[in-house]
């Protein structure tokens, strides 16, 4: 197989496979380090008084430097411009530093310290929850960074074969770091004295793990790249930056970015503050009240890959993604109608939320390429997770702020 490997990158199906499972690795810690602290919320409120409040704010962090500052867009500009290999490298960086950050605010700041300062007008506000929330922020940009940079790599090394397929299969990694979260951190923390940033800690260092399989990655894409260049075939076509305006006059490019900042930030805040709602609403008791939404990662696992093998093969992409808008739909009203409070409802809805949450992201990405040229892809995929990313930080401040106005659990 290596021989087969190193006679031609382009043609060989296991160099293009292997390249997925590495990029895919690396996402796969990103996206356990993104939500380690959502089953630990309780512990967070017991040990270190936070109230839905802060957890709302410290989740909000996620989009601060990604929206305000542009992050996300200058990071697709970056992929664009100076390549898939630097990117990553950068991004996992970016990622190592802001989750320090975290994982001192969380292991070693003291909890009662609190920090007065301005902004749109005198806020006071806990040191520690500030910290951690200002180390997500950072890790954030990062983590998108990467997102994106794994899309464009399995684009540039899967285009014209089975492209949907290939972005399933990295969704579905990136899938099994969302559920390894909901699952692993309470009893890592409980087998470490009830410590919150242990958890972190093992995040931290499955990450640099996910970094040298990116470098794997980065060998075999220079041979790519060398072998192109031997036959004549590298790009040259270059990212300028008034292409954002040509990616700004594609219609069906903001009809992406609208489905994707609604569904994504009705989506994720669930896993947030899912094991709440199974508790409160559905009364399910505390140690298993990580199982029904743990089930929303795993059901996508293999049904992303499934529905991206279907769109390579039948297209479509359109229907897949209106049928997914119009199930979640269904689930939130089973959610929200208060009679509604089954522990087998909840099941049942988790699952047709994990059918509509592997249709929707299996032919909404695949889609990008079709009506992106390749050089301006970084760019546009970023503009689509910025829309995003406002959704992503307001959805759960608001329901952070919801909770602590209406909620039941003590603050
Ligand atoms: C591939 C895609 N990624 C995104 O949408 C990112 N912007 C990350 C958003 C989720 C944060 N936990 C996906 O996950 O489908």
């Amino acid at each position: 197989m290596v021989e087969k490997i190193q006679r031609k990158m382009s043609e060989s199906r296991s160099a293009r496979w292997i390249v997925l499972l590495m990029v895919s690795l690396t996402m796969m810690c990103g996206y356990f380090l993104t939500d380690v602290l959502a089953p630990l919320k309780g512990l967070l409120i017991e040990l270190f008084h936070w109230d839905n409040t802060d957890f709302g704010l410290f989740n909000s962090g996620y989009g601060w430097f990604n929206i305000f500052l542009l992050m996300l867009i200058f990071g697709g500009m970056v992929l664009d411009k100076l390549g898939a290999r630097f990117t990553g490298v950068l991004s996992v960086g970016v990622m190592l530093v802001g989750i320090g950050i975290k994982y001192y605010a969380i292991g070693f700041m003291d909890p009662s310290r609190t920090v007065d300062f301005w902004f749109f007008g005198a806020q006071t506000l806990k040191a520690q929850v500030l910290a951690a929330s200002l180390g997500y922020a950072l890790f954030a940009v990062g983590y998108e960074t990467i997102g994106i940079t794994a899309n464009k790599i399995v684009v540039r090394w899967f285009k014209g074969r089975e492209l949907a397929f290939a972005l399933g299969m990295n969704v579905a990694f990136a899938r099994m770091g969302t559920f390894l979260a909901l699952a692993l951190p309470l009893p890592i923390a409980k087998a470490f004295g009830n410590s919150v940033s242990t958890p972190i800690l093992f995040g931290m260092i499955l990450l640099l793990l996910g970094f040298l399989t990116f470098l794997v990655y980065i060998v075999m894409d220079r041979r790519l790249d060398s072998e192109r260049a031997q036959e004549g075939l590298a790009d040259d076509e270059r990212f300028r930056f008034r292409d954002i305006f040509s990616i700004f006059r594609i219609r069906a490019f903001w009809y992406i970015a609208l489905l994707c900042l609604l569904f994504y930030a009705a989506v994720h805040p669930f896993v947030k503050f899912a094991v709440d709602l199974v508790v409160q609403k559905f009364g399910v008791a505390g140690e298993y009240s990580g199982l029904i939404p743990s089930l929303l990662p795993v059901g996508t696992l293999v049904l992303t890959p499934l529905f991206g093998s279907i769109y390579d093969r039948r297209g479509k992409g359109a229907s897949m993604m209106i049928w997914g808008a119009l199930m979640l739909v269904f689930v939130y009203a089973g959610f929200a109608i208060p009679w509604v409070d089954h522990w087998a409802a909840a099941v049942v809805l988790v699952i047709i939320l994990g059918v509509a949450f592997s249709l929707v992201p299996s032919a909404m990405w695949p889609s990008v390429p079709k009506i992106i040229p390749e050089h301006e892809l970084g760019t546009a995929y970023a503009l689509i997770f910025w829309v995003q990313n406002w959704g992503l930080a307001g959805v759960p401040l608001l329901i952070g702020w919801a909770l602590d106005k209406w909620g039941t659990l003590p603050p």
